[in-house]
């Protein structure tokens, strides 16, 4: 297996909005790598969160880690510009958001961000085949888009095993990410089904304990 180094990416959809700046940073310097930016138009999703103007602030306050934004938006491609000029550092979008999926991970990666393509839980992965080589990296959702505190969906863990076979069969260097209800207890079993990049909202920014939390998830991977 040629899994690349655990990326822990906190989703701040269950941070604080009120003094996010601060809660962002608090989760970083409490361990985490990435910091996962959730997109939602109430079209593609039921639900209405934030855009570039938030990312571009957060840049400002002095957040310099990577930021990974996943849209659940539909069209995808006439953003796909704003929030590479915000500072995105990955931009991943649904397939069936995009009426040209091939055309918009050109326009994320000519944009000089990072390019990830978004599987629902019963969404296939049929698309993956023809695109894969061109991708940074493939999230799989283990929830519903939309909300945070979900509970994981374990049929996601067998998605992942495919994903894994596939990128290892090519020899590619993609990233495979994992969305949804992750926590200290099941990331364990989501690491051996293949991931390496695991996003957590409340699992950590729920936690008592941001750096206990981030710990536990990172022994528990192995
Ligand atoms: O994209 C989404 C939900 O649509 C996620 O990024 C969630 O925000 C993760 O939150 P938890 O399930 O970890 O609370
Ligand atoms: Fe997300």
């Amino acid at each position: 297996m040629s899994k690349q180094s655990p990326i822990i990416a906190p989703s701040i959809l269950a941070a604080d909005f009120a003094r996010l700046g601060d809660d962002t940073a608090a989760a970083l310097a409490a361990g985490a790598d990435w910091v996962h930016f959730d997109v939602m138009d109430n079209h593609y999703v039921p639900n209405l969160t934030i855009g570039p103007m938030v990312l571009s602030a957060l840049r400002k306050y002095g957040i310099a880690a990577p930021i990974d934004v996943h849209l659940m938006v539909k069209p995808v491609d006439r953003i796909v510009p704003d929030f590479a000029k915000a500072g995105a550092s990955s931009i991943s979008f649904h397939p069936e958001a995009s009426e040209h999926v091939d055309r918009t991970i050109g326009l994320i990666r000519d944009s000089g961000c990072q390019a990830g393509l978004v599987f629902n839980p019963a969404t296939s992965l049929d698309c993956l085949d023809y695109v894969l080589d061109k991708l940074d990296l493939v999230l799989i959702m283990s929830v519903n888009p939309g909300f945070g505190g979900q509970k994981f969906i374990p049929m996601a863990l067998e998605k992942l095993r495919r994903v894994r076979r596939m990128i290892d069969e090519r020899g590619l260097a993609v990233r495979l990410e994992v969305d949804g209800g992750v926590t200290a207890e099941n990331i364990g079993a989501i690491a051996a089904a293949g991931a390496d990049t695991f996003v957590a909202g409340s699992a950590i920014f729920h936690a008592a304990d941001y750096r206990a939390e981030i710990a536990a998830m990172r022994t528990a991977i192995g």
